[in-house]
């Protein structure tokens, strides 16, 4: 892909705190129109990234582009493009919800007719329009968050960093935050997206990006992923040496998962029926067996299989 064809391409970015390495020479691209999944443990180094992408905090060495800004030379230029959500974020209690998306809004420099209509819209497509007049500090946390996401989109940003959005949300504001994200994606937008809840990820983006210890592990499309997953079935035994040992006799292909079990496949549905038959037969005592639901998961527990 062309630098310029991307909402963010970073290359080589390193960043330590003393003597913590938090980044260690990380690429990422986040192409427009799609939804880009930044995934990894505790502490691989996704906020430290975030915050770098966003112009909070510099890099000790790479090389990034926002919206085909250098970072280094244009970062009020790529700023202008970029919507920011942290996963906490203070808010001015004072303010009512309308006048708090205002101040957002005059601080982008828009003028205040076009603000003001601005405000409006972006209240009714986060479902806090009947709250405009209220307090921010009446907000409950889900509402905050909300909140958080239509000043994080005042200016109409080309690029989108969201850092665990979803988190407080309830499960109807899940798939609404899910739909929205979505709908931001179709409009062209650049969007990446922070979170552990893989199975939701799994749900809004289209490409995932894999950190483990400051670098780049992985870059993953979903659809792909889904079809790697597929036919997979998770078996759970007693004792797993004798399902171990069926398996190899058969030649079966099999994964062990780091949670526990076996991924067996890929079957289909009258050979997985067929093998769990003459498993139970031959006495390995099975007491799971069922389709692997989530395909990113899956490769996260495996790709994360070896950590120490
Ligand atoms: N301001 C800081 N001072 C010192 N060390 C830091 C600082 N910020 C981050 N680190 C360290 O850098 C590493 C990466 O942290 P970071 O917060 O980026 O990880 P993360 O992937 O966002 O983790 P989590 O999923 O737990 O939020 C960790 O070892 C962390 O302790």
């Amino acid at each position: 892909m062309e630098e310029d064809e991307a909402g963010i391409h970073a290359r080589g970015v390193t960043r330590s705190f003393g003597p913590v390495q938090a980044l260690r020479g990380l690429d990422l691209t986040v192409p427009y129109g799609q939804v880009t999944a930044l995934v990894g443990a505790n502490g691989a180094g996704k906020t430290t990234l975030l915050l770098i992408l966003a112009t909070l905090l510099a890099p000790d060495a790479g090389e990034i582009r926002v919206a085909g800004y250098d970072l280094r030379t244009h970062p009020r230029e790529a700023r202008a493009e970029l919507g920011w959500m942290p996963d906490t974020f203070g808010v001015y209690d004072q303010l009512t919800v309308a006048e708090y998306l205002q101040f957002f809004a005059d601080a982008y420099g828009l003028n205040p007719r076009e603000g003001g209509d601005r405000v409006l819209e972006l209240l009714t497509r986060v479902h806090l329009v009947e709250m405009w007049h209220q307090p921010v500090h009446v907000l409950s946390r889900g509402q905050k968050q909300r909140l958080g996401l239509a000043r994080a989109l005042v200016h109409r940003p080309k690029v989108l960093l969201l850092d665990e959005p979803a988190s407080g949300l309830d499960p109807r504001s899940r798939v609404e935050l899910r739909d929205l994200v979505r709908s931001l994606a179709a409009e062209g937008a650049a969007v990446l997206i922070s979170s552990h809840i893989l199975s939701e990820l799994e749900e809004i983006a289209d490409r995932f990006v894999l950190v483990d210890q400051g670098a780049t592990a992985g870059e993953y499309e979903t659809s792909v992923l889904r079809a790697e997953a597929r036919g997979l079935w998770r078996a759970h035994a007693l004792e797993e040496e004798p399902l171990v040992e069926a398996l190899n006799s058969r030649e079966a292909p099999y994964r062990r998962q780091r949670t526990g079990g076996l991924d067996i496949g890929p079957l289909t549905e009258p050979e997985a029926a067929a093998l769990l038959g003459e498993l139970v037969a031959e006495g390995v005592r099975i007491f799971s067996y069922a389709p692997v639901g989530g395909a990113l998961e899956s490769v996260y527990l495996a790709m994360t299989e070896d950590r120490t």
